[in-house]
C-alpha cells in the first residue's frame, strides 16, 4: 500500500469544476446516475465465472447482490468499475453503461470509470500514517484534481459529515487514519469516495468486519447518501440486504459453471415471496 505525504495534496482544480464540485455539494445535488450491466461474461485465464449477466442498477436507489460464495458478485461488482481488468490473467464481454454511456468504451479513460464509480471494500483500507484529513483528500491527488485550502476544508468537512464521521473526528483531523475504531476507518473509507463526487458507490460487504453497532452506523450512512448516489452492495448478511436495499439481484453457480443471476426484483418480494425455489432456499438459510 502506497502513502502520500501529508502535504501533497496539490491545488489546481479548474475554477469551473471547482464552483460545480461546491455547488453541487452545497445545494446538496445528487448527481445520481443509473448503472446497467448488459450481457456481462467474465473470465480468469480459460476459468468462465459469469455468463451473460444483465441487471439494471436503478439511479438514487440501493440494489443488494446477493448468493453463495463465489458465484461471482464481487467478480461482477468490479467489471462495474473496470477493477476486473487489474487482475492480468482476466477478461470480460459486454457493457456497462452508466447514464447509457459505455464505461468500457474505448473513448473513455480509466480513471473517468473510477471517478464517477467509487468502491469500498470488505476491509476498511484508510492509508494508516496519513492524517484522517489528507485520508480524506487522497482521491483528488490520485484523479490530478486540485482544490484551494479553502475548498480542501469544505470538501473533508461534507464528505466526512456526509460518511457520518464528522462529529467523531472533527477535533483530531491531524491524527493518523489508522489510529480510529474499525467501523470510523470504513465510515473515513466512504469519506475518501465520495471527495471525488462519484455517482455511484460499489462496496463490496463493507461491514463484514466490523461489530453489529458500526455495522448499523455504516447502514444509516448508505440510507443517508443513497440520496446523493447510486448504491450497489454486496452483503452475505441477508438481514441487512432486507434492511438497506430496495431491490435485490440472487446470483448462484451451479457445480462447475459460470455464475449468473436467477432471480432480482423488489426486495421485499424476493424475501417474501420469491418466484424462484432457489431464491427462496437461499433467502431462508437452506443454503449458502
Ligand atoms: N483473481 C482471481 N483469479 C482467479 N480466479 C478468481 C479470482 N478472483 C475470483 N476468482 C474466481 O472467480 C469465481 C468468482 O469469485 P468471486 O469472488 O467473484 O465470487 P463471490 O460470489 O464474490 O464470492 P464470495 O461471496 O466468497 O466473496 C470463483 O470461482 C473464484 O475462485
Amino acid at each position: 500500500m502506497t502513502s502520500l505525504p501529508p502535504n501533497d495534496i496539490t491545488e489546481v482544480l479548474p475554477p469551473q469544476s471547482r464552483r460545480s464540485m461546491r455547488a453541487a455539494s452545497e445545494a446538496g445535488q445528487p448527481s445520481l446516475a443509473a448503472l446497467e450491466a448488459r450481457n456481462i461474461s467474465a473470465w480468469f485465464g480459460d476459468h468462465q465465472v459469469l455468463d451473460r449477466v444483465s441487471l439494471t442498477m436503478p439511479a438514487g436507489v440501493i440494489t443488494s447482490l446477493i448468493g453463495p460464495s463465489g458465484c461471482g458478485k464481487s467478480t461482477f461488482l468490479r467489471i462495474l468499475n473496470r477493477m476486473h481488468e487489474l487482475v492480468p490473467s482476466a477478461s470480460l464481454a459486454g457493457e456497462v453503461l452508466i447514464d447509457g454511456s459505455d464505461i468500457y468504451n474505448a473513448d473513455r479513460k480509466l480513471v473517468d470509470a473510477r471517478k464517477s464509480i467509487g468502491m469500498v471494500f470488505q476491509k476498511p483500507n484508510p492509508f494508516p500514517a496519513m492524517s484522517i484529513y489528507d485520508n480524506v483528500l487522497a482521491g483528488l491527488k490520485l484523479t490530478g484534481t486540485r482544490a484551494s485550502k479553502d475548498e480542501r476544508d469544505f470538501l473533508v468537512e461534507n464528505c466526512l459529515t456526509k460518511a457520518g464521521l464528522w462529529r467523531e473526528v472533527n477535533d483530531r483531523l491531524r491524527s493518523p487514519g489508522g489510529g480510529l475504531s474499525g467501523g470510523q476507518q470504513q465510515r473515513l473509507c466512504i469519506a475518501r469516495s465520495l471527495a471525488v463526487t462519484p455517482a455511484v458507490l460499489l462496496m463490496d460487504e463493507p461491514c463484514s468486519a466490523l461489530d453489529p453497532t458500526s455495522t448499523r452506523v455504516i447502514e444509516e450512512t448508505m440510507l443517508e447518501l443513497v440520496n446523493d448516489v447510486t448504491i450497489v452492495i454486496v452483503t452475505h448478511n441477508m438481514q441487512q440486504a432486507q434492511r438497506v436495499s430496495t431491490q435485490c439481484a440472487f446470483f448462484l453457480a451451479a457445480q462447475g459453471q459460470p455464475g449468473g443471476i436467477v432471480e432480482h426484483g423488489d426486495t421485499d418480494a424476493m424475501f417474501s415471496d420469491p418466484i424462484d425455489s432457489r431464491t427462496y432456499d437461499y433467502v431462508n438459510g437452506v443454503f449458502g
